[in-house]
C-alpha cells in the first residue's frame, strides 16, 4: 500500500524523515493553512497516485480534560465559519447554496492498525486564524462538542483526499489548549516527540 505522510512544517516530521527515506515511505510539506494545503496536496495528487493519505500534526483542544501529547484521530473537519454574516446570524455556505464546509476521514478497504483504530476520534475544526481570546472562544464553547480540536489544515486536506477520491486519515497531536493567547503554556516539543514515535509505528504495524 503505497502511503503519503502530508505536513505542514518540515519541522514537524523532521526527527523521522531519515525513517522515511529508509522504508520509502513518501511525505509531502505543504505549508501551514488550509491554501497552502489544498494547492500542495492537488498538485501532488495531480502527478502520484497513492493509496493512503496521511495528515500528521499538532492541534489545541477545546477539551480540558486532555493532556498535552494526548493524540487523537480525527473523523470529521470543518472549515469553521464558512459562510455569511446576517447582521447577528451565522449563514453556512450549505446554506448559501455554494458548496460544503464539513469533510470526513475515508478509511482504506484493507483494516487500519491497532495503533489507528484504538486512537479517540473526534471532530476538528480548520481555522484562518487561531484562537485566543475569551469572547471567541466561548462563542466555540457554545457551538462545538466539548472534544472538538483545532487546526489550521485538517479540512482543506480531507477537502483534496475527497476530490482526488483517495482514502485519508487525520492524526493530531494535542500542543496547547484553544485558551486565550499564551504560547508559554503550549508544548510543541513534546507534542511532536509523540506524534513522530505514532506515525512511525503506524508505518510499522501498516507494513506487518
Ligand atoms: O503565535 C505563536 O507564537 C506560535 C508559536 C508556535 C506555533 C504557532 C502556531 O500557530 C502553530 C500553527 C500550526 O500548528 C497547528 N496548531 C497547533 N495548535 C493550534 C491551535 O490551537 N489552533 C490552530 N492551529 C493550531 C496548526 O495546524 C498550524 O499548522 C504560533
Amino acid at each position: 500500500m503505497k502511503i503519503l505522510i502530508v505536513a505542514a512544517t518540515e519541522f514537524e516530521i523532521a526527527e523521522s524523515i531519515p525513517f522515511l527515506q529508509e522504508y520509502q515511505v513518501d511525505y509531502l510539506i505543504t505549508g501551514v493553512g488550509m491554501t497552502a494545503t489544498a494547492f500542495a496536496l492537488g498538485q501532488r495528487l495531480a502527478k502520484e497516485s497513492y493509496d493512503l493519505l496521511v495528515n500528521v500534526g499538532i492541534a489545541g483542544t477545546l477539551d480540558p480534560s486532555r493532556s498535552l501529547g494526548d493524540l487523537v484521530r480525527v473523523t470529521k473537519d470543518q472549515i469553521y465559519q464558512f459562510g455569511a454574516e446576517d447582521k447577528g446570524n451565522f449563514v453556512s455556505i450549505e446554506t448559501l447554496g455554494f458548496g460544503h464546509s464539513s469533510f470526513h476521514a475515508v478509511l482504506p478497504e484493507t483494516q487500519l492498525p491497532p495503533v489507528y483504530t484504538q486512537l479517540d476520534a473526534v471532530e476538528g475544526i480548520s481555522v484562518n486564524k487561531v484562537h485566543g481570546s475569551e469572547q471567541s472562544i466561548s462563542e466555540l464553547n457554545q457551538t462545538l462538542s466539548p472534544q472538538t480540536i483545532e487546526s489550521m489544515e485538517g479540512a482543506a486536506f480531507f477537502y483534496c483526499a475527497t476530490q482526488a477520491n483517495v482514502p485519508a486519515i487525520q492524526v493530531r497531536s494535542i500542543s496547547n489548549f484553544v485558551e486565550p493567547r499564551n504560547t508559554k503554556n503550549w508544548n510543541i516539543p513534546y507534542a511532536l516527540s509523540k506524534l513522530n514515535h505514532w506515525f512511525r509505528e503506524f508505518i510499522l504495524q501498516h507494513r506487518s
